[in-house]
């Protein structure tokens, strides 16, 4: 069983494991493959598992978790770290905490350890799916919707409560009139967009970072080739006898954020957990704090000169 230490998170006495499950796959359907490589995953020690309402990916997830728990794999849900997130068409007031209990629902639990607002943009109410038209973007009202959040931790209904792709000013916004503080930021990071200026302000604040797409997301509709393909990453791969994919891993593990990383394939699942036992040198570390950054292609779904934000620049605020 792989040793996967947690990171304390919020400002209580939980931790999140460093290494996660991820769960989106395009078109987000349920599969039994996803359930069958969430339960591996489980048994060999993963211990967050990520999902979200728009992944279609809760109800797998769920029955990963009681297949667990019936096959003896781990002795209680509270060994699991479950995350979710609410979808954009959920992002306004009065729908938070409804969408929160059909999450609960679809993954038959009783609470979440992390609920997250997956991104700082509403939709306008309606059915849960991609890809939706750019004339329904909306601005999301940071602070009604915040307060709701702040609701669903209050209830006991998620442990602890966060933002994903937020930028250090969108943050800034939020922590003007929150409460309670977000937990997490859950971002795109890997070596080609390593989010300095957004994990010095996090750590600033207390926010615990999270990577995804640590790969880069290979073969995703949002992800590119470009970081497993990154030459730098292919030599210290091939020096060190490590998989370029593990070399991402290891580096991400080393900047104190905790990963999640999406494989329904047996051996790959495997090969990014043998990522514990090792590390990379000062040089090899330094090599890809030199690579070039540039920004994933994730946030280009909610640039629309219909919507709240205009540009790419403007979804992230100019920051890198
Ligand atoms: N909050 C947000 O907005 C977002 C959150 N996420 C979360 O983060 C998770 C991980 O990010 P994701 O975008 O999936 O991208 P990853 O960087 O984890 O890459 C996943 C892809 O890489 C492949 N892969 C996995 N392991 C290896 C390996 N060792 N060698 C070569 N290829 C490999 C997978 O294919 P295969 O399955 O065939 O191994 C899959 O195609 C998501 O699943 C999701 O849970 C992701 C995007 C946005
Ligand atoms: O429009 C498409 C979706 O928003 C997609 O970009 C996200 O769901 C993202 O891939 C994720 O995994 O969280």
């Amino acid at each position: 069983m792989a040793d996967i230490a947690g990171k304390p998170v919020g400002s209580g006495h939980a931790r999140i494991p460093l290494l996660g499950f991820g769960t989106a796959v395009f078109p987000f359907t349920a599969s039994e493959t996803m359930k069958e490589s969430i339960l591996h995953a489980i048994k060999l020690g993963y211990r967050h598992i990520d999902a979200a309402a728009i992944y279609n990916s809760e109800p797998p997830v769920g029955e990963a978790i009681a297949e667990a728990l019936g096959l003896g794999l781990i002795k209680s849900r509270a060994e699991l770290f479950i995350t979710s997130k609410l979808w954009c068409t959920d992002a306004h007031p009065d729908l938070v905490l409804p969408a929160l209990r059909r999450t609960l629902k679809n993954l038959g639990l009783e609470y979440l350890d992390l609920y997250l607002i997956h991104f700082p943009v509403s939709l306008k109410p309606g059915s849960c799916e991609v890809p939706f038209e750019e004339k329904d973007l909306l601005p999301l009202d940071f602070k009604s919707v915040w307060e709701a959040m702040e609701e669903c931790q209050s209830l006991g209904l998620s442990k602890l409560i966060g933002v994903s792709n937020f930028s250090c000013k969108k943050l800034q916004d939020l922590l003007v009139t929150a409460k309670i503080s977000p937990a997490v930021n859950q971002v795109e990071m890997n070596p080609l967009w390593q989010q300095k200026k957004l994990r010095e302000f996090c750590n600033g604040k207390g926010i615990h970072v999270t990577a995804y797409s640590p790969l880069g997301g290979r073969g995703t509709l949002w992800g590119t080739n470009r970081v497993l393909d990154c030459k730098v990453l292919q030599e210290i791969a091939q020096a060190k006898g490590k998989t370029v994919a593990q070399i991402c891993l290891r580096w991400a593990l080393e900047q104190d954020v905790s990963i999640l990383v999406k494989s329904f394939n047996k051996e790959r699942i495997e090969e990014n957990l043998e990522i514990l036992d090792w590390k990379l040198s000062p040089e090899e570390s330094q090599k890809i704090d030199d690579i070039e950054q540039q920004r994933g292609f994730l946030a280009p779904m909610f640039v629309s000169e219909h919507g709240p934000y205009k540009s790419l620049e403007d979804f992230w605020d100019g920051e890198l």
